[in-house]
């Protein structure tokens, strides 16, 4: 029996690529896929790589989403958790925004402002205990694009102990995608084009996210606007616990945290994550070394924003939440 999907958002980034991994899902149908301001657009016009599929972004109406058995919600933050308080409760919602992510309601309020909504089953199937916890959820928070890359990279090495929580420090690089498509001066390509700009200094949002998902207790996290399209390359150094770790060790604790993850991929000594290699898929590429000289262990992690930084691994958990296969529509291998 096929799974009736609805996409609220679709015109955004995010929602497109929903649209186009669930289009391609062996279970799912795509039946609904909602806008706002551009309500009533073909889709073609507004994603042109979905010209194909024939069908026309609707009003954000909870009564049409709510005759579907799974919904998304790709909406900017704050929006999600009114609609979603609008739908059904037998209807399965994987919201990949902010609404629903924290546990602390004033770190919410600091950081995204207004009232915390509440908290839903956090999205990130790789963290120990989570995958059970998903498919045993109606209500899945999917995480934040730079949470899943530094996460990944991040939550193995505090959990086998190997740096001290309180002193990690991370500088990220994100491609455009990752700001949404509503427009805004600093996003215009004659800004990005030819540059690398720090933002939001000492005061991302995702800080209180990466917190609670890892047990950091204190956390540097620099973004960096890129160039591109899509990408996220996060560089996460930690103070090792002993100087007894080496490159090796560390990618050893990778290799046994991700041994079993299709998504997760630790690569050979010797190779680099590239944001490019995972263009259009699921996965996390990851690389460790010890810088001997500033005595940091340094994980190196590269995803597509878009991919498993949000509509991929919201599809992911949706697999989990229906008892799909987990793999089920989602690219292992970029496209480069
Ligand atoms: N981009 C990314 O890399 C990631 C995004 N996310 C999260 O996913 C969500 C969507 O992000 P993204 O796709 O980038 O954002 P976009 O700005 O590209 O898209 C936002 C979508 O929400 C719709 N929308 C705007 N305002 C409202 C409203 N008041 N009510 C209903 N719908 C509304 C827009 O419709 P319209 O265009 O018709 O006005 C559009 O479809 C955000 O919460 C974001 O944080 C999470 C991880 C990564
Ligand atoms: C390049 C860029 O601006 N990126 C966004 C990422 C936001 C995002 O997608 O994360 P949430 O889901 O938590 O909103 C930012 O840094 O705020």
């Amino acid at each position: 029996m096929s799974i009736k999907a609805a996409v609220a958002g679709a015109s955004g980034y995010a929602g497109g690529e929903l649209l186009r991994l669930l289009a391609g899902h062996p279970d799912i149908d795509l039946v609904t896929a909602t806008a706002h301001s551009q309500a009533g657009q073909p889709l073609g016009r507004v994603h042109p790589q979905l010209a194909a599929l024939d069908l026309t972004l609707t009003e954000t109406d909870p009564a049409t989403l709510g005759s579907a058995d799974l919904v998304f919600l790709a909406l900017p933050h704050g929006e999600s958790a009114a609609l979603a308080a609008q739908l059904p409760a037998g209807v399965k919602i994987v919201d990949l925004g902010a609404d629903h992510r924290l546990i602390d309601g004033a770190q919410w309020t600091k950081y995204y402002g207004g009232e915390h909504a509440g908290t839903w089953t956090y999205g990130l199937p790789e963290l120990p205990g989570q995958r059970l916890q998903i498919a045993d959820s109606d209500r899945v928070a999917a995480t934040g694009c730079y949470a899943v890359a530094t996460t990944l990279a991040l939550a193995p090495l505090i959990a086998a102990d190997l740096i001290e929580p309180a002193d990690v420090v991370v500088v990220a690089a994100s491609g455009t995608t990752g700001a949404g498509k509503a427009p805004k001066p600093h996003l215009l390509g004659s800004e990005v084009m030819s540059d690398l700009s720090p933002y939001k200094v000492g005061a991302h949002q995702h800080v209180p996210e990466i917190k609670q998902a890892t047990g950091a207790r204190s956390l540097s996290f620099t973004p960096v606007l890129a160039p591109m399209p899509r990408g996220i390359l996060a560089t996460v150094t930690g103070r090792p616990t002993s100087c007894d770790i080496t490159g090796a060790v560390v990618r050893e604790v990778l290799a046994d945290a991700y041994a079993n993850e299709p998504f997760v991929h630790v690569l050979a000594d010797g190779q680099q994550p590239h944001t490019s290699a995972t263009l259009g898929s699921n996965s996390c590429h990851l690389q460790a070394a010890v810088d001997l000289d500033s005595g940091r262990v340094i994980v190196v992690s590269a995803i597509d924003n878009l991919g498993k930084g949000a509509a991929g691994q919201a599809v992911q958990c949706a697999n989990l939440m229906l008892g799909l296969a987990e793999t089920a529509g989602l690219p292992i291998y970029g496209t480069r």
